[in-house]
């Protein structure tokens, strides 16, 4: 079978889009991680499904798959990619477009090559948790942002252990059993930090992750006070916005705001 995909990033957060209304591809983990190889597949750090909305609750649907195959509730840069995408395919014109993830219904709204979505309010917040790393006790923020996220502060983004740290915060029996995602987040001045973001189910780092800059971002909210918006700096060097409403230590809305952009669009045998 032929299958034809659009190929999109989100500040540089990369993946494969298909037109699956009809449900005639069958994405397992095996033609994911195929597809999703950088030597011999697409490349890209997941998989994006355009599907119907069975429930009713939104105008569409997705499924969305890492690189390793395994599902995800929701994926922030994704998001972006795919509201531009489903313009694209079915010629949706209108300003909005909401569409139900695992996590719940988002919304995305088009500005221009951007796109500002809407991600359901944070749950599971634990401040200052402890962990005993093999390099000793390090205190982390454990948020959930559609996708779960750890988060810790460290002085210097660039010499962050990423490679070292990630994996072992990524598997630890914290957040047993599915893990969590996580990010090192440097801040630079106020309402304005870095991040660097090892994604679970990608299993290393990617040059963005917009849950994870939502989840620094209403981190660094709580514990430093800092007001709404928040510039995000990632890894890829793109500058990402979230803005929140906050009633006390609540966030009642959240929104992330950047770049998605069509890279090249193509035709593999699977
Ligand atoms: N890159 C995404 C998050 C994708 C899901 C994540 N890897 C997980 O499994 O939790 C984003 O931009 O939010």
């Amino acid at each position: 079978m032929e299958l034809r995909f659009w190929k999109m990033n989100g500040a540089g957060n990369d993946f494969i889009l298909l037109d699956n209304r009809s449900g005639a591809v069958q994405l397992t983990p095996a033609l994911v991680q195929r597809l999703c190889d950088r030597h011999r597949g697409v490349g890209a750090d997941g998989v994006i499904a355009l599907r119907p909305c069975a429930s009713g609750r939104a105008d569409w649907s997705w499924e969305f798959y890492n690189s390793d195959g395994s599902c995800a509730e929701m994926c922030g840069n994704g998001a972006r990619c795919f509201a531009r995408f489903v313009q694209r395919v079915t010629g949706w014109d209108r300003p909005v477009l909401r569409f139900e993830t695992v996590a719940g219904v988002v919304e995305a709204r088009y500005e221009g090559r951007e796109v500002t979505i809407r991600l359901t309010p944070p749950t599971d917040v634990r401040l200052r948790l402890v962990l005993p790393l093999q390099s000793g006790p390090v205190e982390l923020h454990a948020i959930n942002t559609g996708v779960p996220h750890a988060v810790l502060f460290v002085p210097d983004a660039d010499q962050a252990a990423v490679g070292r740290m990630g994996p072992e915060i990524r598997w630890h029996p914290t957040f047993a059993p599915r893990g969590t995602n996580v990010n090192f987040v440097q801040i630079l001045e106020p309402g304005h930090i870095r991040v660097r973001t090892f994604e679970r189910g990608v299993e290393g780092e990617t040059l963005a992750c917009g849950t994870g800059v939502t989840a620094s971002a209403l981190v660094t909210a709580l514990l430093y006070e800092v007001p709404s918006p928040i510039r995000v700096r990632v890894q890829g060097g793109d500058t990402l916005r979230v803005a929140f409403r906050r009633v006390g230590d609540q966030f009642e809305e959240v929104y992330l705001t950047g770049p998605a952009e069509f890279v090249f669009e193509g035709t593999i045998q699977i």
